[in-house]
This record gives structure tokens, sequence and C-alpha cells, in this order.
């Protein structure tokens, strides 16, 4: 059986605080659709669900029959009593009024029968629920993840990857647990509820509106009491996610609290946050602990009440004893379902919130398709035309391009920027720190929307082009080059996964990184990454390169790395760098100076405008000129270095 505690403060998230609206619960329901499919194997559950609940609700007749064919007047021992037998039938008559319509072994084995029925039921019940669970919330968790990756870069601005995570994760597990466990269990105990009070009307309408007195206590609690339950353990809530923050955050820098020796005053901060945890967790325990207390008392009271209500009424020939036993145990059914409602109440709330966040995810847009990456291709593909979406060498031109940041809005990042690479050409951006270089690119691949102006490809707005088709023809080796767990192999494969093993190989070769990788004993098959092996930077900036000559782009994006290498590295990754460029339109991210000196246009940012444009022979013989500055500097720090 599902937990079944009465707990009418059971602890629920902040964010899930808020009341089950109508209109939140309706579109809570929305999240079922996933259940569609399998809406044939969910009411076979249902029915096993309804026929356990049938065999359990007879148990108390069952008991009352049992107990009937113990205790009837025929049957008790009067000698025991030490009076005639005629005086005790006379005395009892109206106790045990009824005489037992089958034997004590007769119930017994039709008693043994229900259960075994019962068991039968309560295993295809949990089963199937458990099934159309399972294979629903997969159906939820591949659209989620789907839906999550192929939304635009704006979105992960505004929604923390921790946040993400806990969508997939702890909503999603939520809404599992409410179809395996709680749907059933909410049925189980409304139909108790219902089914138990109707019944023992039957045997006793006076002992019922007894019992039912203690029904207003029991809400009239659970309002008050819930309410600073709720608020206390909000604070709990609040102060635990302040309390993961700084695990999250020392942990991320652990470097940094080593490099600053800064251990003892982590865990000094850590131990006073977790403190004010169990400060408010314990002044909620104390109202919750009061509730339960109550509940207990009210329950229990209630329990006492009915015995004492329904003994009177035994006694004075309105109700059979056996049916006294059957009321009795109805009774503590009921006041279970009633303990547990509040549970369901909780996890209804939590649920509620949880496909609100899901369906906030699910209702955005996405920006591409994703395919079925296991669809037959069509045989060979013939020489491709040249159309919109596939690019020759093509020509970039930004067209009086203005640009702020969707999070920033207020703070003009680009400004009226004009610029034009030629096919085939090499430029480069140069500029300080935050002056636009990267936002640049950024726009190239319609990570965000211009506000004002227009980027085109080969002429075309590259609105028109198909978002996917505009992304595989652009390759971006970046500053930081970023591997995935995983082999080099995978890893250089990234770039083009059709590609063939000699393909990948060719590649590898192609950017200098044979000789490094087959120096290592697993050659490609080396696992890189977080959990093996680190390689260098120079190292880490070949395979970007490898990957960029698998995916065979025709524009290429080079941010350059800021921290030099040493200069045989250097060599090497320049190296592969030049023949990467060959006939390939090229962006260049510069740093370094001295990289970029035959690059056919410099185009010097500043503060999100081109402030100087031209060749590097042109530009160092501006006078008092930012690049000449520039280069002027680098020159003398390199001295300085040497
Ligand atoms: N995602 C973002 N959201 C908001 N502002 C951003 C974002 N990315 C960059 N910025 C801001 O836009 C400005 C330009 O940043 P950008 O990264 O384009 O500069 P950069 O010239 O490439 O700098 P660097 O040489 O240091 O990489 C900076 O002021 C930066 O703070």
């Amino acid at each position: 059986m599902a937990k079944r505690s009465s707990n009418f403060g059971a602890e629920v998230s902040p964010e899930d605080k808020k009341k089950v609206s109508k209109e939140g619960f309706q579109k809570a329901l929305k999240i079922f659709r996933f259940t569609l499919p399998y809406k044939g194997t969910f009411l076979i559950g249902f029915i096993f669900l309804v026929l356990s609940q049938i065999t359990t609700m007879s148990i108390p007749l069952l008991m009352g029959q049992m107990v009937g064919s113990i205790v009837s007047p025929d049957k008790l021992p009067d000698a025991a009593s030490g009076m005639s037998s005629g005086m005790m039938t006379d005395k009892l008559q109206h106790v045990f009024h009824e005489a037992p319509k089958f034997t004590l072994n007769e119930v017994t084995l039709f008693f043994i029968g229900l259960l075994i029925l019962q068991s039968v039921f309560s295993f295809f019940r949990v089963y199937t629920f458990t099934r159309v669970s399972e294979q629903s919330m997969r159906d939820l968790r591949n659209a989620l993840y789907s839906k999550i990756i192929t939304l635009p870069v704006p979105f992960f601005e505004k929604n923390r990857v921790g946040e993400l995570m806990s969508r997939i994760t702890t909503d999603i597990g939520q809404l599992q647990d409410i179809l395996s466990i709680t749907l059933a269990e909410l049925f189980r105990q409304v139909f108790t509820l219902v089914g138990g009070i109707v019944l023992i009307s039957y045997l006793s309408s006076k002992l019922t509106l007894f019992m039912l007195l203690t029904f207003p206590f029991l809400v009239i609690a659970a309002i008050v009491f819930g309410r600073f339950i709720r608020k206390n353990s909000k604070k709990v809530q609040d102060e635990l996610a302040a309390t993961n923050i700084i695990v999250e955050e020392t942990l991320q820098s652990i470097n940094v609290v080593k490099a600053f020796t800064n251990e003892s005053l982590e865990a000094h901060r850590y131990g006073l946050s977790v403190q004010k945890v169990v400060d408010y967790a314990l002044k909620a325990a104390t109202f919750r602990g009061g509730f339960i207390s109550f509940i207990i008392f009210v329950l229990f009271g209630g329990v006492v009440g009915v015995v004492w209500y329904g003994g009177n009424l035994v006694l004075q020939g309105e109700l059979s004893f056996k049916d006294l036993f059957t009321f009795i145990i109805y009774t503590g059914f009921i006041g279970g379902s009633v303990g547990g409602l509040g549970d369901m109440y909780a996890q209804i709330q939590k649920t509620v919130g949880a496909s609100e966040r899901i369906l906030e995810i699910l209702d955005e847009e996405s920006e591409v398709k994703i395919v079925d990456i296991n669809a037959p291709k069509t045989a060979v593909i013939p020489a491709p035309a040249k159309t919109n979406n596939e690019l020759a060498i093509p020509k970039i031109q930004y067209k009086n391009v203005a640009f702020n940041y969707p999070s920033r809005p207020d703070m003009e990042v680009l400004k009226n920027i004009s610029l034009s690479v030629k096919s085939g050409e090499k430029i480069a951006l140069v500029g300080h720190s935050g002056a636009g270089k990267s936002t640049i690119v950024q726009l190239l691949m319609r990570y965000y929307h211009l506000s004002k102006g227009e980027v085109l490809v080969d002429g075309k707005n590259i609105n028109t082009f198909d978002i996917t088709e505009l992304r595989k023809n652009i390759a971006i080796v970046p500053q930081e080059v970023m591997l995935f767990g995983g082999t080099i192999y995978e890893n250089i494969a990234y770039g083009n996964p059709e590609a063939t093993e000699d393909l990948v190989i060719e590649a590898a070769r192609k950017a200098n990184a044979l000789d490094f990788i087959n120096s290592f004993p697993e050659g490609f098959k080396t696992i890189v990454g977080e959990r093996g092996v680190k390689l260098s930077g120079g190292q880490r900036q070949r395979i970007a390169i490898a990957r960029a000559i698998l995916k065979d782009p025709a524009i290429l994006v080079l941010d350059e790395a800021t921290s030099a290498l040493d200069s045989e590295s250097e060599r090497l990754v320049q190296d592969a760098l030049d023949r990467l460029m060959q006939n390939r339109t090229t962006i260049i991210i510069a740093h370094r100076l001295a990289t970029i000196r035959n690059v056919d246009t410099i185009y010097v940012l500043k503060d999100g405008k081109v402030a100087e444009k031209g060749t590097h022979d042109e530009l160092v013989l501006i006078d008092e000129g930012i690049y000449a500055n520039l280069v002027k500097l680098q020159f003398e720090n390199a001295m300085i270095i040497e």
C-alpha cells in the first residue's frame, strides 16, 4: 500500500504553495494527454482497482459475519455466567438478536477465497498502472527534452540549468507518482469514504450521524493548522535552497576555495545556513506535531465515542453486536481515508505546480525540428544544386545592424554595424573586451533576433534560410573548447556523425592532431572530458579544428584563444587553421594581432560601432589609431616577456 499518513500539512515546495485553482487544475490536466495512447491499459487498471476496492470493502462485512457466527445467543456458554440458559437468552436476546446464517468455517473459507481474489486484483492493478505511468512519462520526458534543446538561446538565459534539470527529473517524477500511486490512492480513499459511509448508514443511521459529528473538527483543524504549517515549511524550503546554493557554488569553484584556504569560512557559512533550516523546521514541526496529535485524538476519540454510543444502541436492542463490530471496522477505514485525503491534497497541489511548469516549457516555440536520425536516407545524394540552402562560398554582409540582448533591453551592444566579407575572404574583428565581437558572430548563427538592420548571406537575409541548414553551413572553433565525455573519436565525429572512420582520421590528420592522438595507448578510443584524460589547450583546439574540418562548412568562425600556446603548439594549431580556412568565408575574432596580418579586412570595434576598417598595413599607419595603438601595446608586451 502506498504511504497513507494523516499529514494535512505535508511539505509542498514553495512554488506549489498556491491554491489549486479551477483553471490551474484544468490546465494541469492537459499534461495527461501523454497518457491518452495508453488509455486502454489505464482502463483495465482502473477495473482492477475497482474490483480490489470492492474486495477490501467486503472485509469488515465478513469479519462481522465471523464474529456473528462465534457469538450468537444459542452458542453462548451459559454455565460460565452462572445463569440459566433461558435467563441468558432472554437477557441477551436483543443484543445478539440475529441467528448466524453461516458457520465459522464457511465464512472463513469464503474469506480466504476473497483474499486470494484481492491479491490477484491488486497485482494487476499495480502492474497496469505502473505500465501506463512508465510509458507515458517516457513520452513526456522525450517530448520535454526535445523541446528544451530545440528552444532558442534567449530561453537558456532566462532559465538556469539547475531549474531545467529539476523540470525533467523532480517534476516528471511527481507526475509519475501521481499516475502510478496517487490517482489510485485518491480513488481508494474517496471510494472508502463514500462507500464506507453508505454502508454504515445502512447498519445504523443514528450511529453514522454521531460519527460524522467529528468531521467538522477535522476540517477546521486542517484549515487552521495547514496555514501555519505551510508558512513555516515554505521558509524551510527557501533556506534549504540557500544551503544548496552554497554547496553548488563552492563545489564548482573548489579550486578557488582551496587557493584562498577558505575551507573553514565556507564550512561556517554552510553551518549557519543549515542551522536556520533546523530552526524553521522545528517551528513547523511544532504545528505539525500539534496537528497530528489533534487528529489522532479526534480520530480515536471518534472511535471511542462510536463504541460508547454504539454499545448503548446494542444494549437497547437497536443494533446487533456483529453490526457494531462491522461498524467499528468501517469507522477505522473511513478515519484512515480522511487522514489520507490531506496528503492527497498536498500531492495534487504539487502535481498541478509540476504540470504547469512542464507545460510552460512545452508551450514555448522551438526554433528547430527534431528529426528521426534513423530514418532511411534517400540513397545517393546528387551533387547539390545551388539553392537557398546550399551555400557555396558565400559572401556575408551586415547592414546597419543594431542589437541588444533580450536580458538587457536598455543596453545597446551593437549600434549601426555594417561590414562585409566577400566570397572566400577572411576578415578579423578586433577590439577591447566587451566591444561586441562575439555578439556579431552570434547574430550570424541566428541565436538572437536583430533589433534593427539585416544580416545577409549570399545576398539573402539569413531569416529566409532554414535555421538548421544555415547553422549546418557555419562552423565555430571556439576560444574555450568544450569536449563531451566520451572518446576522442566521438568528439571529432560530433562534427558530422555520419562521417566514415577514414574521414574522421583524415580530419584529425589535417588538424595536426593525429600524432598526439596516436601517442595515447588507447588512440582514438581515449576517453576525454570530465572523467577522462585532460587534454592541453592546444590539443583541445586541434580536436575542435578536426571537428570543423569534418563538418566542412562554407562559413568559418574562429574565436581565437586568448591564452597563448607555446610556440610549437601555436605553430601546429595555426598550420591546421590555415588549412581549415582555405576556400571558406572566414570571420576571425582576434585577440593576438600577430595572427591576422594577412586577413583581407580588419574591423576595429569600439562601443558597439566600427571605429576603423582596413588591412593591417593600412591600419598601422593611422596616427593615434586604435589598431595602431593595440599593435604597439602588444609589441611592447611581447618585448617585455622576451
Ligand atoms: N548573453 C548576454 N546577455 C546580456 N549581455 C551580454 C550577453 N553576452 C554578452 N553581453 C554583453 O554584450 C557586450 C558585448 O559582449 P561580447 O561578448 O560580444 O564582447 P567581446 O568583444 O566578444 O568581448 P571579449 O573579447 O571579452 O570576448 C558586453 O557588454 C557583454 O557584457
